[in-house]
């Protein structure tokens, strides 16, 4: 393979052994690097027995990695999977509480919960919760009681932000090692007062603690305690285990959480031979998860750490380059009398010109920004814009990233009237509702409901033809579902008045019925699982939607085999559950196959999901105040303004009243610190997101959304200035 490393590529392919950190800018080959390094130690280093290590984030990052290292081997006549193993955090935890199966502390067959049945026992319990502790609960509220709003916004932090509070604080306690009977009796004898926000959710935390272990069960961060607990408490368990390795590589550093940190140290062993490689600017996922730039920004100053920078990237072109390491500077300065510190002084470089594949060299200068009077017309002139670019350049790609999924939906239905087609980075939602299944499946279990045999027809037969959705909708406001596929007299043309047999569509729905009545007629002869894989075959599933359809009826053949009695109404009414299941399943399908944008679509992501990726032309919308907060008085998502005061961000709350009993620090602004890192975390976005475009890109915002004004960011307004600078000096030349 044709890989010329470039200056700061170089040096970290001499690594040898020892602790080396590497920083590096967006597209400066990290992954490559990596590797190509992991490829060099295996060839000339690597003992028979050892492997190295390589510790990722993100579960697409793995067939990723497994690809690059194996074409690398495969170029050095090396067999493609000989000495390394990629894992995510959880993949390893998982397989190091294998390593030791008598220590397990659930059950020789623990098995691990889904994340939606998860998220269920967690709601449940909250419902509980507050059935029996009603008037606490409401003394979380700050809206005048017996109002309108009142019932409303309770009804709003009991089923949906109180639950999703409980679940993040119970993954919380969890990293921190924490137990829920011992939590809940340190909160109860500490002097917190008593109307404290931590009290629910370690009270709570406790019962599903319980609730799990009596049903066998493990959560992921279940996976990650214990396996932390196993290597810490036994030393010669943990030498063992870190002599497999002996390298350990870390990708994604900045992502990092402290018990991922602990893990790698312990694994590294005694020879300590570890790469972590980051770029703390890109760090995007600290508000949803535990992760921490700050760790790997320590590790880079730690002694005896070797740091060695990535400062070359050949993605963008140079006014894009020069846009983002303005807003490196921007930040510097904006803030640097505020605790934060949103982006390190770090610059992007462009390749060398003699660069065998140099940077992108658009004639003028590509980058717009523009302004909006509302929402609605921002919408329509990205769609229409990035449909334009999408399908002038058939060899070009492009994306248009924003800050949540439902701007995006608003942009796809505007492409879609435009009759234009979009593709959504990432996503597997299309796929995860085995749409036309569920629905046959619903038909079978009642068949004599009118609005079945119609869905039936909507999904299956009559996306093509809707012809044959309104025949059947006017047969049926005379018949009823039996007489038209069960009549007496059998299925027969001649049952249908004549005015319906002379369309010429009639051949169609007939045909159609007698498919159905073949479905009816299997549902009575085969078991509910085989009959999944029937009916897949005969709808004509192929790919990852027979794959999900074959998952089905795999998770129909574990019920049947846990309860032989149940039917197919009995299996019908488990869907929700399957549902979730497949939904990991589905994921994974989706991440394995890796993420290719078609260049006749536009792409739509949002800036978190676009990480990693790149493309020709990128449009960044909706740069509003409301997303890209600056000052503590703007409007912040994470807080919830029908709370008290001292606990309108809840997590933030009760992260500070258990460090106060845990470490009797008292925090005092929780919220407003938490507001701050959200202000950094939002510039790290959009340096993302500005870092994703290679020749083109927009960037853009609104004054008004409906009847409610809303600001440009600050940030936004800051960029634009530079833009416009630029933009006209570059027409004077
Ligand atoms: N020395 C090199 N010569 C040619 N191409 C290179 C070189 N190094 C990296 N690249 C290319 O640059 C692109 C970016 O590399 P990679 O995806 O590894 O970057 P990254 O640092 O992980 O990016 P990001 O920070 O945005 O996630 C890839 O297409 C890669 O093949």
């Amino acid at each position: 393979m044709d890989f010329k490393p470039r200056p700061g590529q170089k040096e970290v392919l001499e690594y040898q052994n020892g602790q080396l950190a590497v920083p590096a800018v967006p597209g400066a080959g990290k992954t490559t690097v990596l590797a190509h390094l992991a490829a060099e130690l295996i060839d000339t280093k690597l003992k028979n027995d050892q492997k190295i290590l390589i510790v990722t984030y993100m579960n697409s990052a793995v067939a990723n990695f497994r690809k690059r290292i194996g074409d690398f081997l495969a170029a050095k006549g090396l067999p493609r999977s000989r000495g390394y193993s990629v894992k995510t955090l959880h993949s390893l935890a998982l397989g190091i509480i294998k390593e030791k199966p008598e220590a397990r502390l659930i059950n020789q067959e623990f098995e691990l919960i889904e994340s939606g049945k998860r998220y269920r026992w967690i709601k449940d319990l909250c419902r509980k919760w507050a059935g029996e502790n009603n008037e606490l609960l409401k003394q979380f509220f700050n809206l005048e009681k017996n109002s309108y709003r009142f019932d409303k916004y309770l009804k709003k932090w009991e089923e949906e932000d109180f639950p999703a509070f409980v679940a993040s604080m119970i993954s919380y306690f969890k990293l921190k090692l924490l137990e829920g009977e011992e939590l809940k009796n340190m909160v109860k004898y500490s002097n917190l007062k008593s109307a404290n926000i931590l009290t629910p959710a370690a009270e709570i935390f406790s019962e599903y603690e319980f609730r799990m272990a009596q049903a066998g069960l493990l959560d992921f961060d279940d996976l990650v305690q214990q396996s932390l607990k196993l290597l810490k408490e036994d030393n010669e368990f943990a030498e063992r285990i870190a002599a497999q390795y002996a390298y350990v590589f870390e990708d994604e550093a900045q992502d990092s959480n402290q018990a991922q940190e602990e893990m790698l140290y312990l694994l590294a062993g005694e020879e300590n031979n570890l790469v972590r490689v980051g770029d703390s600017n890109q760090a995007i996922t600290g508000t949803f998860t535990l992760s921490d730039p700050d760790i790997f920004r320590s590790y880079c100053k730690k002694e005896g750490v070797r740091v060695e920078t990535m400062a070359v990237s050949s993605r963008s072109s140079q006014d894009i380059i020069d846009l983002a390491n303005y807003l490196v500077d921007w930040s510097q300065e904006e803030f640097s009398d505020r605790e934060i510190d949103p982006l390190e002084a770090k610059y992007i470089k462009a390749a060398a010109v003699d660069d065998p594949a140099p940077n992108p060299q658009p004639k003028d200068y590509r980058i717009g920004s523009k302004a909006f009077k509302d929402w609605k017309t921002e919408k329509k002139f990205i769609a229409k814009q990035a449909l334009r670019k999408a399908e002038e350049n058939n060899k070009e790609t492009t994306a248009v990233l924003m800050p949540t999924g439902w701007q995006l939906e608003e942009i796809a239905r505007e492409i879609n009237k435009l009759g234009g087609e979009f593709q959504i980075a990432g996503s597997s939602s299309k796929d995860v509702f085995l749409t036309e299944l569920e629905v046959i499946l619903k038909f079978l279990t009642s068949p004599a409901a009118s609005d079945n045999l119609k869905l039936v027809f909507i999904e299956i037969f009559g996306k093509e033809k809707p012809e044959l959705n309104q025949i059947l909708e006017e047969i049926l406001e005379d018949n009823q579902n039996h007489e038209i596929i069960f009549p007496l007299s059998g299925l027969n043309r001649d049952n249908f008045d004549l005015e319906f047999r002379k369309r010429e569509i009639f051949e169609e729905f007939f045909k159609s019925l007698t498919q159905i009545q073949g479905w009816l007629e299997a549902s009575m002869e085969l078991p509910p699982d085989e009959l999944v894989l029937f009916l897949a075959e005969r709808i004509g599933l192929t790919g990852k939607k027979l794959a999900l359809a074959q998952n089905l009826a795999l998770e129909f053949g574990r019920l049947l085999n846990e309860n032989p009695a149940w039917r197919l109404d009995q299996l019908t009414a488990e869907l929700p559950e399957i549902r979730d299941r497949i939904k990991q399943f589905a994921e994974t399908l989706t991440e394995m196959e890796g993420f290719e944008s078609k260049p006749d679509q536009v792409t739509l992501s949002t800036l978190h999901k676009a990480k990693g990726m790149e493309w020709d032309t990128v449009f960044i919308g909706s740069l509003t105040s409301s997303h890209f907060q600056h000052d503590n008085d703007d409007y912040f998502m994470g807080e919830k303004f029908y709370l008290n005061e001292e606990i309108k961000n809840p997590k933030a709350s009760a992260r500070a009243e258990l460090e106060y009993i845990l470490n009797e620090k008292k925090e005092r602004n929780a919220d407003y610190k938490a507001r701050q890192k959200l202000i950094a975390e939002r510039v790290r976005l959009l340096y993302v997101g500005i870092t994703r475009a290679r020749r083109n890109l927009f960037l853009s915002t609104h004054k008004k959304h409906g009847k409610w004004e809303k600001d440009p960011a600050f940030i936004f307004s800051s960029l634009k200035k530079f833009i416009d600078e630029k933009k006209s000096s570059s027409r004077k030349e």
